[in-house]
């Protein structure tokens, strides 16, 4: 096994020994502040500070403690490479200056300087390596996922600018927590490599990384290209699977020509990570490089993947300035329109529910006929006959909510009616004065008078919808709520249908990735190389992690196989679920008032 963390050799450089270009040294001394130490790498230390009052990050390379020709390389690469990239996913290369030395007498100012300071964006919260050793820190796949997808996309950009980063691991990777969501941002660029296209066929390219996360082409000092990439990648991936540090529970060395063993890799994985998500790794970490998928197809996945899991709101920083506009309007949240609009969604989503069939019987069979009666009404408000009822119902309604006015729900009921009552009144009085102004003036404003009667029309008829529900919901709530509190079903059954969704979703990228890789491989259909293979390989590993994946799934559950076919009974069934489990929370917390 190799040890020690960086190895590097002589690399050609086309103008090495060439001075920096003044246009690097674009930082002024004057405007930098320094900061507290936040790091350190194998060529310097990094420390925090401020720039113009904005955080930066400021890498100070020790010119004397490197060896110059292997030091003005590693610098030239950074800054080279920073200066000329711009990623969401990379870490803003900022400026360059050179500390000069105290008695200057060289005329490479390079060389002239005592130290070089590299200034880049600040990225709060430290780095992958960190997030996955701190194993007492919870680590959602949903957020492990999110970053993967970042460092493909940075990646892919590099590779698509022939760029070669060599160094890609977990210490890498910084989590910029102050955006929303939560990104993942690459940095480092001191062993990256512009790749020269005019060249045919791979390069013997120098060996440089870090030992863990180095492909074994690169470790065998044999030609690689920018499959060396992907390989550490799947190590990154790996690592973050594992929250294990690769080397230390699956040891490569001479004897297998530095393969991970993928059986042992897979041995290790946890139950409760994506199949999907663990066989990317384990693609990319494949010894033979042209069995490693490429980063837009690893972004195909990834994408797939953060579909299933997206990262939810509890990872989104609310103080990020990027991050969604959810803070309320001043007194929104008090206004009677948001209350009402709030009475309405949830008068929705109920009347939906009762529109089916099956549901309406799951619920009368569980004794909630009285639910349905008067949502069947309201879904069917249009028809003269039913707005008959009701009527009858309303009246009902406002006898209930009258014999309940010392109940606490009812109390809750009657303030949103009331709001909407002002809401009612205020367009009322509003529209009145349009109505005292337009008898005066021109024939036009008739209409106007129409439409205000029609808008009174359809606050009233939506007064009356929320009359009735509220009015009989709570009368319901006291009635059967506790019958519904002995019933358990609804955990069991959200839970097959988020099994349920997985599979349709899965089938839905294995669709996906068959066309596009069928088409890829139309498009080729006049260059039949090693490339069509790749593509066929990739698509019998995929189609063989799906089979795996569908088998797993169908087989852990008959009531799911099932299920799969009534996939509309499964929604309704769900949303039942959902009713169910809201039902049983309002009435729980009308309890706790009551207490
Ligand atoms: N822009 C930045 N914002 C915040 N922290 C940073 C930034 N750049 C680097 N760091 C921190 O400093 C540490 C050291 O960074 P550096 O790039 O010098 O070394 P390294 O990648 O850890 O090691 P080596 O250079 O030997 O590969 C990083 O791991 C990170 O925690």
């Amino acid at each position: 096994m190799i040890n020690g963390e960086q190895t590097m050799v002589e690399d050609e450089l086309p103008d090495q020994g060439k001075p920096m270009s003044d246009e690097s040294a674009d930082i002024d001394i004057k405007d930098l502040k320094i900061g507290d130490s936040i790091g350190s790498g194998a060529y310097g230390m990094v420390y925090r500070g401020t720039l113009f009052n904005s955080d930066v990050a400021i890498k100070k390379i020790q010119n004397e403690k490197n060896e110059k020709n292997e030091f003005i390389k590693y610098l030239k690469r950074e800054v080279a490479v920073l200066k000329n990239i711009q990623h969401p996913n990379i870490v803003q290369f900022i400026g360059v200056y050179y500390e000069p030395l105290a008695s200057p007498s060289l005329v490479n100012r390079l060389l002239n300087s005592s130290s070089t300071w590299i200034v880049t964006e600040y990225v709060s919260g430290g780095n992958l390596h960190e997030r996955i050793k701190d194993t007492k820190k919870e680590f959602p796949i949903e957020l492990r996922i999110k970053l993967s997808l970042d460092i493909a996309l940075a990646m892919a950009y590099l590779h698509s600018r022939d760029i070669i980063f060599r160094d890609l691991k977990s210490k890498n990777i910084l989590i910029d927590d102050s955006s929303s969501p939560i990104r993942g941002k690459v940095c480092d660029f001191g062993f990256a490599r512009i790749l020269n296209k005019k060249q045919q066929g791979n390069r013997h390219l120098s060996i440089c990384g870090t030992d863990d996360f180095m492909a074994p082409e690169v470790i065998l000092g044999m030609e690689y290209d920018e499959t060396a990439d992907i390989f550490s990648f799947g190590v990154v991936l790996l690592e973050m699977i594992l929250r294990r540090k690769v080397s230390k529970v699956l040891e490569r060395g001479p004897q297998s020509a530095f393969e991970i063993d993928q059986d042992a890799a897979r041995q290790l994985i946890p139950d409760d990570i994506p199949i999907l998500f663990s066989d990317l790794a384990l693609d990319c970490i494949k010894y033979q490089a042209e069995e490693r998928p490429n980063f837009s197809h690893i972004i195909h996945i990834l994408k797939q993947l953060t579909s299933l899991f997206p990262v939810v709101h509890t990872f989104d920083n609310p103080l990020s300035p990027t991050s969604s506009p959810i803070t309320p309007r001043k007194n929104s949240l008090n206004s009677p329109f948001t209350k009402s609009m709030r009475m309405n969604s949830f008068d929705f989503k109920l009347s939906n529910i009762v529109s089916s069939t099956s549901v309406q019987n799951n619920l009368k069979s569980q004794n909630l006929n009285f639910t349905l009666l008067n949502l069947n009404q309201l879904n069917n408000q249009d028809s003269p006959s039913q707005s008959q009822n009701n009527n009858n119902i309303n009246s009902n309604s406002n006898n209930n909510n009258n014999n309940n006015n010392n109940n606490s729900n009812n109390n809750f009921n009657n303030s949103d009616i009331n709001n909407i009552n002002d809401c009612n009144s205020n367009l009322s009085s509003s529209t009145s004065t349009v109505y005292n102004d337009s008898q005066q003036t021109i024939i036009d404003e008739d209409e106007l008078d129409k439409e205000d009667e029609e808008n009174r029309n359809k606050v009233n008829s939506l007064k009356e919808k929320m009359m009735t529900v509220m009015g009989e919901f709570d009368v319901y709530i006291n009635k059967v709520g506790k019958e519904l509190l002995l019933i358990s079903e609804e955990d069991h059954i959200s839970q097959k249908y988020d099994e349920c969704r997985k599979v349709i979703e899965i089938k839905k990228v294995l669709g996906e990735v068959i066309e596009s890789d069928m088409s890829s491989s139309q498009q080729q259909s006049n260059t039949p190389r090693k490339n069509s293979n790749v593509t066929n390989s990739r698509v019998a590993v995929f189609l063989k992690s799906m089979e795996r994946s569908l088998t797993e799934i169908y087989l852990s559950s008959d009531t799911l196989k099932q299920r799969i076919t009534k996939e509309d009974d499964l929604v309704e069934s769900l949303l039942l679920a959902r009713v169910v489990s809201k039902i049983k929370k309002i009435h729980l917390s009308s309890l706790d008032i009551k207490n």
